[in-house]
């Protein structure tokens, strides 16, 4: 079996974040998301990985070879993203005709992919979903189940009048039939090659189509909120491990890496994870929270927020619930005429 995990599109719903990374390079819990994805299919024992990438193809690529992987990774170029099924056309030739997972390289589930690849494989499906109630089933694609809820009866994507709440997650096995599914639909309303379409065609065509249901926690990280929520759920699950000696007070399960520097006055509530190289004084930081390398934070109180590499914070005071970019400055500035002064990126979103 070979995995094709995607990494295009263009973001918009994580502007401005999204303006200079690919979406699913952000890091929950200090670890690219798309990440989260590779290590998965790894995990199951896959080892033939191409990889969708579009708009950011080279800083995707740079991030992925940045790390060794135990799978030969091949990237497949899409240039604008004309959806799911259309990914799965430009990938013909890597993916041959063998079957494959396909994962959406911005979802994560806790559970990984293992019980669910020896369910398609086991049952000799042509295609199999994962599914899980969610409360808001019309902001993804909806599955309606046969009477005794054994077949997937229609799937519908992003439905005003959701026929259930069972969402498809963004991972599904294929036999190499879907090959002519995806050939043979047309682009939905959105103007997209649409994964579902070429599920229900299987599904029009008499073709086996096998679901499985999603026990642990799913996160689809396309919004802010969804971000902080992910890291919420991985922070959960981290074990302490402090390479630095610090004087600081340490409450709960704590990653500090090395080359960090936090002084006496700090105060550490985890589960929270802080990179490498960061200068922390006179500063709590409060439960849910992850801060990247080379961060500054000085007398300032941080809670339930993502903050990326070399953003620099001082006399900020209680920052929450935030999601911080790259390279950023909150500062509390003494020089007149005082007031906030900002420069902030098209479609920030500041709430003061
Ligand atoms: C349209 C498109 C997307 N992508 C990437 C970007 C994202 O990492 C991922 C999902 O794309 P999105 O456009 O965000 O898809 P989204 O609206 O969340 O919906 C999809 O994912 C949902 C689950 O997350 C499913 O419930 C929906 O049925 C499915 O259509 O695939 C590509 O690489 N190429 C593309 O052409």
């Amino acid at each position: 079996m070979k995995a094709l995990i995607l990494s295009g599109g263009h973001g918009t719903r994580l502007r401005p974040l999204t303006y200079s990374q690919q979406k699913q390079l952000i890091p929950v819990a200090n670890k690219p998301v798309l990440f989260y994805a590779i290590e998965d299919v790894i995990e199951a024992g896959i080892h033939e990985i191409g990889i969708i990438v579009g708009p950011n193809a080279e800083q995707v690529k740079k991030v992925v070879m940045s790390r060794e992987w135990d799978a030969n990774i091949e990237f497949i170029y899409q240039g604008e993203p004309k959806g799911l099924a259309h990914a799965i056309l430009v990938a013909r030739d890597f993916l041959g005709d063998e079957d494959f997972v396909m994962y959406l390289g911005d979802n994560i589930l806790r559970e990984g992919i293992v019980r669910h690849k020896k369910y398609f494989e086991e049952n000799d499906f042509d295609a199999s979903i994962l599914l899980q109630e969610v409360p808001n089933p019309q902001q993804f694609g909806v599955a309606e189940l046969s009477e005794d809820g054994k077949t997937i009866k229609r799937l519908i994507e992003k439905p005003k009048v959701p026929p259930s709440n069972l969402a498809l997650v963004g991972i599904y096995f294929f036999k190499p039939v879907i090959h002519e599914a995806v050939r043979n639909i047309k682009p939905s309303w959105r103007n997209e090659l649409e994964i579902t379409d070429a599920i229900q065609w299987l599904i029009d065509h008499g073709y086996k189509v096998g679901w499985t249901k999603v026990t642990g926690w799913w996160k689809d990280t396309g919004k802010p909120e969804d971000i902080l929520d992910a890291n919420r759920l991985i922070l959960d699950d981290i074990e302490t491990d402090i390479k630095v000696n610090t004087k600081a007070r340490i409450h709960g399960r704590v990653v500090i890496d090395e080359g960090t520097e936090i002084d006496e006055n700090t105060v550490i509530k985890g589960p929270v994870v802080i990179g490498k190289n960061c200068r922390i004084k006179n500063a709590y930081i409060g439960p849910y929270t992850s801060i990247g390398d080379n961060v500054v934070i000085e007398n300032t109180e941080i809670e339930d927020s993502i903050i990326l590499e070399g953003s620099e914070i001082r006399n900020a005071g209680r920052i929450v619930e935030s999601l911080i970019g790259r390279g950023v400055k909150i500062i509390n500035g003494t020089a007149h005429p005082l007031g906030r002064k900002l420069v902030i990126g098209d479609n920030s979103r500041l709430i003061l």
